[in-house]
C-alpha cells in the first residue's frame, strides 16, 4: 500500500509564518514532509507561494477544492495542472459530469506545461461533518459512512486517484473500491481530548492501522511550541508505529 510522507497544512495568515515554517520543515532532509497549501494562503498571496514552497523542494498538495458547474472546474483545473504541484482537490459532490472535467483540464493544463499529472482527489464528506449535520442539515438520508462509500465509488468511476475522507471510513471505502484507490484523511489528532471543528478524528497511529494512503495534519504541528518536533512525533507515529 502506498503512504505518502504527513502533508502539513500550512493554514497561516502571514506569509512570513508561511516561510517560516517552509523553512523549518525544509531542514528535516530525511523526512520532507509534503506541504499542503489551502484557501487562507492561497487567496491572500496566489501562485507565489506556491513558487516559493516548491523552490524549497517541497512536494505540493494545492487544496483548493474547486466545486463549480463542469466548465469553470475544467477551466481552473487546467491553470492549476501548469502549476507543478502534486495534489490537487475537487468535491464529489459535484457529480460526475463535473469530476471528469477536472481530470481532463488538469490532464490538459499538465501536458500544455510539461508537468507531470497532480493526483486529482475528491472531497467526500468533509470531516467537520458528522451524522447529525448530514440528516437534520443537509437532510442527506443515509449514513455518513454511505455517503462517503458512494462518493468514493463516484470518484473512482470517473477516473479521480482517490479521495479525502476521514481515517475511520477508509475500511469501508476499501470495500467498495480497487486497491490502488487513495485515501488521504485529515481529521488527526493526536490528543482526542481536544475538541474542535473537526467531528471525525483519530490519532496517526490508528490512522495508519486503519489503512490511510496520507494524513493531512495542520494546527497540531503549525500552533505547536515547536512544530518540527510535533511534526517528527507525528510522522513516526504515522509512517513507523511508534508513538
Ligand atoms: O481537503 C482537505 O485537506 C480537508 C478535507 C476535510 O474533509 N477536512 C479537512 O480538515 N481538510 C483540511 O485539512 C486541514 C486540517 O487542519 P487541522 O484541523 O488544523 O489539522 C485543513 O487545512 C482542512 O482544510
Amino acid at each position: 500500500m502506498e503512504r505518502f510522507e504527513p502533508m502539513v497544512a500550512i493554514d497561516v495568515d502571514t506569509k512570513q509564518a508561511a516561510l517560516k515554517l517552509f523553512d523549518e520543515l525544509a531542514n528535516d532532509t530525511d523526512h520532507t514532509p509534503i506541504v499542503k497549501i489551502g484557501m487562507e494562503l492561497y487567496y491572500a498571496f496566489g501562485p507565489g507561494i506556491v513558487r516559493e514552497a516548491k523552490q524549497r523542494g517541497f512536494k505540493i498538495f494545492l487544496d483548493l477544492k474547486l466545486y463549480d458547474i463542469p466548465n469553470t472546474v475544467k477551466r481552473a483545473m487546467t491553470a492549476i495542472g501548469k502549476m507543478g504541484v502534486s495534489f490537487v482537490t475537487t468535491h464529489a459532490a459535484g457529480g460526475s459530469e463535473m469530476l471528469q472535467a477536472a481530470k481532463t483540464g488538469l490532464a490538459e493544463g499538465a501536458k500544455a506545461a510539461g508537468c507531470p499529472m497532480p493526483k486529482l482527489l475528491a472531497i467526500t464528506e468533509l470531516t467537520s461533518i458528522d451524522d447529525r449535520i448530514l440528516h437534520e442539515e443537509q437532510h442527506v438520508d443515509f449514513s455518513l459512512i454511505e455517503a462517503v462509500q458512494n462518493y468514493a465509488q463516484l470518484s473512482e468511476k470517473n477516473g479521480l486517484d482517490g479521495v479525502v475522507c476521514s481515517a475511520q471510513e477508509v475500511k469501508a471505502i476499501r470495500e467498495v473500491t480497487g486497491p490502488d484507490f487513495l485515501c488521504v484523511t485529515p481529521g488527526i489528532r493526536p490528543n482526542l481530548q481536544v475538541h474542535d471543528d473537526q467531528k471525525r478524528v483519530v490519532t496517526p497511529q490508528q490512522a495508519r492501522e486503519l489503512g490511510s494512503n496520507g494524513i493531512v495534519v495542520g494546527r497540531p504541528i503549525t500552533l505547536a511550541e515547536d512544530p518540527v518536533s510535533a511534526y517528527q512525533t507525528i510522522r513516526q507515529a504515522f509512517m513507523e508505529g511508534e508513538n
